[in-house]
């Protein structure tokens, strides 16, 4: 006979044969490593950069964009079905909105995302057409973590940029959602009620460690990308320059911005020949 340890929850039960508690379980450490990334701690500290902003809405562009098709495309599946939210999870157009906010009309030639946000959007399109039972790893990270550890990030955003408005911000807000913990509950009992093989169910459990390492990924590359944006800033050189990487693994959506990393390159390089003369 299965033993199972029973927990109250006020709102339900919960086994630990239950998806929601296993995959909390399996991405409990790679929750904390996305938390301290770089990126996340720039956040916690009240530190974030409308430059930091921009880049990571980019990027959540375009993966919600996937995600979000990816969910709509396999919307009957029986994997996907009972946590199938659109109208209060989807994330899209109030990316859409806060890009125009931040780069205006012509966002859309305008943003930039790196190489790992392209691989985390291909790894969605392939398990949305070939095992679409694995979506519920990728909602489950990013729609659960908006609506928990977001909600706070959201004014912590909203401060360290010194916006007046919730202009920009629609990202953080979930009009569809008025309790964030009863619809967390909510969701947790679908993700339960998915009947799995065992075979899928270790499929899902790997898949949502999988979901935690891309973000993880894109956070470092947008770092990366601003590390060498911020070369360009330095106005004095008392300090030995290091020289600027552009990462191999950036992928640009705009060829202004190639020809602009360029030149960041050739003015530093012709700066430190002033420097070292
Ligand atoms: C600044 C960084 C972050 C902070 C401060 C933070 C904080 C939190 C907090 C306080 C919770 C609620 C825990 C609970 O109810 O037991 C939570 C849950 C969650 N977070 Fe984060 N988080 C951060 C980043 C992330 C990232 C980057 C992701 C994924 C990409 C993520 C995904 C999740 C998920 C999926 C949950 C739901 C866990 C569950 O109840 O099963 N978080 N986070």
């Amino acid at each position: 006979m299965e033993t199972e340890k029973r927990t109250q929850t006020t709102a339900e039960q919960i086994t630990d044969r239950d998806l929601s508690e296993q995959i909390k379980k399996v991405t409990k450490e790679s929750h904390v490593r996305a938390e301290n990334t770089e990126l996340m701690l720039s956040f916690q500290r009240g530190q974030v950069t409308l430059q930091q902003y921009k880049l990571l809405l980019s990027s959540l562009y375009e993966i919600y964009q996937v995600l979000e098709e990816e969910l709509d495309r396999n919307s009957n599946h029986p994997g996907v079905a009972p946590i199938y939210f659109p109208a209060e999870l989807a994330r899209l157009e109030a990316i859409e909105k806060d890009l125009e906010y931040f780069y205006g009309q012509d966002w859309r030639e305008r943003i930039v995302v790196p190489a790992a946000t392209k691989r985390y959007c291909h790894r969605l399109r392939q398990i949305g057409a070939e095992n679409p039972e694995f979506l519920v790893a990728h909602a489950y990270t990013r729609y659960l973590g908006d609506l928990s550890g977001g909600q706070v990030l959201g004014r912590i955003a909203q401060k360290s940029m010194g916006l007046k408005s919730s202009d920009g911000l629609s990202f953080f807000a979930f009009p569809g959602v008025s309790s964030p913990n009863l619809f967390k509950q909510l969701y947790r009992s679908r993700m339960n009620s998915v009947e799995l093989t065992e075979e899928e169910r270790n499929g899902v459990l790997e898949e949502a460690v999988r979901a935690f390492e891309f973000n993880i990924q894109v956070f470092d590359d947008l770092q990366k990308m601003l590390n060498v944006t911020e070369i360009q800033n330095c106005s004095t050189l008392s300090k030995p320059v290091k020289m600027p990487q552009i990462p191999g693994n950036m992928t640009k959506t705009t060829p202004l911005l190639r020809m602009v990393l360029g030149l960041f390159v050739a003015l530093a390089t012709v700066s430190m020949g002033i420097y070292a003369f």
